[in-house]
C-alpha cells in the first residue's frame, strides 16, 4: 500500500492548519478524550470539533472507508455543555493510539504546533495515498449542538471525505447507522443504514416477539426533554397499538433550559423520586431516559414506597429470558454477564449463584463492558446507571441461524432469539430498544414491575462524588476496585469495610469529572451511608 506522498502531505497539512483558524481554540484547559468523549462548555468545542473531523477522516481512511460517526450530545448533563464523541470504531480499533492522536491534535496551541502534530499523526498512522473516508455526523436537540456539526464537516470536506449530516438523532441511532452501513467492498449489513431502517428493525422484531402474548402493556415515559421524545413518538407510529401503549412526558424539546432539568434518569436515580410532570399512580409502569436516549430505568410506587429498577435489574431480567430461550431451543451457548463495580452486590450474587451465569467485572465505560461481553457466546453488559445491551458472537449467530429444529417449542425459541438479536442495539446501549425488550420479557413472564423487582433485594448502597484537589494521585487496579496509590489508603478502607456487615466499598477517580467517587454497601441504609462518609473523611 502506498502512503500519502510528501508534496500532497505538506499541502494537506498546510490547508488544514489554515482552515483551522476559522475555529480558534478557546478552551482554557487541555482536553482529554475519555470514556465520555470530549466534554466541555459548548462555546469551547468548535475547535475540537474541527480537529475531531480531521482525525475521524484519517481513521475512516485507515479503515478502508468504513464510516466513522461523530456524535454531538451531552447526554445527561446541563444544556450548556456538550460532548463530541467518535462513534463505534474507537471501541474496537487501536483505541489508545487514536485517542492519543486526538488529544495531541485537539490540544495543539499554535499553528506551528498543529502543523507538527498533524504531520506526525499522518506519518505515524500510515494513511493510504488516497484519502477515502465516510463521516456520519449527528447531534441531539441542544441548541448549540447543530453548530458543532459544521466544523466537523468542514474538516472532513477539506479532506474530501463523503460526509453525511444525519441532523437530529439519538446516540444509539447514529451507532446503529454507522454499524449497519455496508463496509467498503462487502455486502454484510444488519439492516438499512437509515433512521427508517432503525425503526423498521425495532418494530418488526417487537411485533414478532409480542405476537403470541395476551397482554397490552402500557407505560409512561419521561424523555428528559431530550431527543428521545421525538424518536420515541416516531417509533410508536410504527408499533401496533395493540402491543404497546406509550405516553411520553417531559417532551419539550424546544425548551433547552428544561433538558435534564428535574427529569431524566440521573435526577430519578440521585433524588430517588419521580421526575417533574409525573404523578405516580399505583400499578402504572414508568420509564426515564437520559437526554440522548442511550440509558433507561423503570420505576413504580406501591403503598409503601418508590422503587427503581436500574441497569442491574434490567440485565438480570434479560439474563432470565435468554436462559429460558437458550434452554428451550436446545442450544449449548455460554451466556455471560458483564458489570462494573457499581453493580449492586445482590445482583452479582443473584446472577452467579441463582442463575449460575458467570459475571465479569470491568472498569466503568461502555467500551470496557463491550469488550468483555465479546468473550461470551451471548454477553449481556450493563452499567447500574441503565446503560447496556447484549452482544452475540459470530459463532453464536451462526449456531442460532443454522440450528436444526426438532419441535415446535424449539422453533419458537429460535424464532424469538432471532428477534431479540434484531431488537437489541448491536453497538451501544439504547433506551428505545431496551424498553421494548423489557416489555417483551414482562409480557412473556406475565408479570408486573413488583415481581421483577423482587427477583433480588438490593444491598443498601451509597455513592458520593467527592471533590479532591488532585484526582490523578488516585490510581487503581482490579477493575478499579482497589486503590494502589496513595499508598496505604486501600488498607485503611479495608479496615473500615471490615467493621460493617455485608460491607463493600471502593474509591476511584472519575474519568469524566474532576472528582473521585466513593461507593459503599452495607446491611442497612444508615450503615452504607456511614461507611461512605467515613471513607470520604479518609480522602479529605
Ligand atoms: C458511577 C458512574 O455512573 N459512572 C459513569 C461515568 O464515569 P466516571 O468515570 O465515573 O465519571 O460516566 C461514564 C461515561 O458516560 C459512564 O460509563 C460511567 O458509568
Ligand atoms: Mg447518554
Amino acid at each position: 500500500m502506498s502512503v500519502i506522498d510528501d508534496d500532497i502531505f505538506h499541502e494537506t497539512v498546510a490547508k488544514l492548519v489554515r482552515e483551522s483558524d476559522k475555529f480558534p481554540k478557546t478552551c482554557p484547559t487541555p482536553m482529554r478524550y475519555n470514556i465520555g468523549g470530549y466534554r466541555a462548555s459548548a462555546e469551547f468545542l468548535s475547535s475540537a470539533a474541527f480537529r475531531i473531523g480531521i482525525i475521524a477522516t484519517l481513521l475512516s481512511t485507515k479503515l478502508h472507508s468504513q464510516p466513522v460517526g461523530v456524535m454531538i450530545t451531552a447526554s445527561h448533563t446541563v444544556p450548556a455543555e456538550n460532548v463530541l464523541k467518535i462513534v463505534n470504531v474507537l471501541s474496537s480499533y487501536d483505541t489508545q493510539k487514536w485517542e492519543g492522536y486526538l488529544d495531541q491534535v485537539v490540544n495543539a496551541d499554535s499553528a506551528d504546533e498543529l502543523t507538527v502534530c498533524l504531520s506526525s499523526v499522518l506519518k505515524k498512522s500510515q494513511i493510504p495515498a488516497q484519502i477515502n473516508a465516510q463521516i456520519f455526523v449527528a447531534y441531539d436537540t441542544r441548541p448549540f449542538s447543530r453548530h458543532l456539526a459544521e466544523p466537523v464537516m468542514a474538516a472532513a470536506e477539506i479532506l474530501q471525505a463523503r460526509c453525511i449530516d444525519y441532523h437530529v438523532l439519538s446516540t444509539p441511532q447514529l451507532h446503529y447507522i454507522v454499524k449497519s452501513a455496508p463496509v467498503y467492498n462487502t455486502a454484510d449489513s444488519i439492516g438499512a443504514p437509515t433512521e427508517e431502517g432503525y425503526f423498521h428493525r425495532l418494530s418488526e422484531a417487537f411485533h414478532s416477539l409480542m405476537a403470541s402474548k395476551q397482554v397490552r402493556p402500557s407505560i409512561v415515559v419521561d424523555a428528559a426533554n431530550g431527543v428521545g421524545a421525538i424518536k420515541l413518538k416516531k417509533l410508536m407510529k410504527e408499533i401496533n397499538p395493540n402491543f404497546l401503549h406509550v405516553e411520553v412526558v417531559n417532551d419539550h424539546i424546544n425548551c433547552p433550559e428544561e433538558l435534564n432539568n428535574s427529569c431524566g434518569i440521573d435526577y430519578v436515580l440521585n433524588q430517588q423520586r419521580p421526575p417533574l410532570n409525573v404523578s405516580m399512580q399505583k400499578d402504572v409502569k414508568y420509564v426515564s431516559f437520559d437526554a440522548d436516549a442511550d440509558r433507561l430505568l423503570y420505576y413504580y410506587s406501591d403503598s409503601h414506597s418508590f422503587h427503581i429498577l436500574d441497569g442491574d435489574k434490567i440485565a438480570s431480567l434479560f439474563a432470565l429470558y435468554l436462559l429460558d430461550l437458550i434452554r428451550a431451543a436446545g442450544l449449548q451457548l455460554q451466556l455471560g454477564l458483564v458489570q462494573t463495580a457499581y453493580a449492586n452486590g445482590a445482583s452479582t450474587s443473584y446472577i452467579q449463584k441463582t442463575l449460575k451465569i458467570p459475571v465479569t467485572c470491568v472498569s466503568p465505560g461502555l467500551k470496557n463492558l463491550q469488550w468483555a461481553a465479546q468473550a461470551y457466546d451471548i454477553g449481556i453488559y450493563f452499567e447500574a446507571n441503565g446503560h447496556g445491551s447484549i452482544v452475540f458472537s459470530p459463532s453464536a449467530l451462526s449456531i442460532i441461524n443454522t440450528h436444526e429444529v426438532l419441535s415446535p417449542a424449539q422453533f419458537n425459541a429460535i424464532k424469538a432469539l432471532k428477534s431479540v438479536i434484531q431488537l437489541v442495539n448491536p453497538a451501544c446501549g439504547d433506551a428505545l430498544a431496551n424498553m421494548l425488550l423489557v416489555e417483551v420479557v414482562l409480557a412473556y413472564k406475565n408479570c408486573f414491575l413488583r415481581e421483577w423487582n423482587h427477583i433480588f433485594v438490593e444491598i443498601p448502597s451509597r455513592l458520593i462524588k467527592c471533590e479532591v484537589p488532585d484526582r490523578s494521585i488516585y490510581t487503581t487496579a482490579d477493575a478499579e476496585r482497589k486503590l494502589i496509590t496513595p499508598e496505604g489508603l486501600q488498607q485503611k478502607i479495608d479496615a473500615l469495610v471490615a467493621k460493617y456487615t455485608n460491607g463493600r466499598a471502593f474509591v476511584r477517580p472519575s474519568d469524566t469529572e474532576d472528582a473521585t467517587r466513593v461507593y459503599a454497601e452495607a446491611s442497612t441504609r444508615s450503615e452504607s451511608e456511614d461507611l461512605a462518609l467515613r471513607i470520604v473523611e479518609l480522602l479529605q
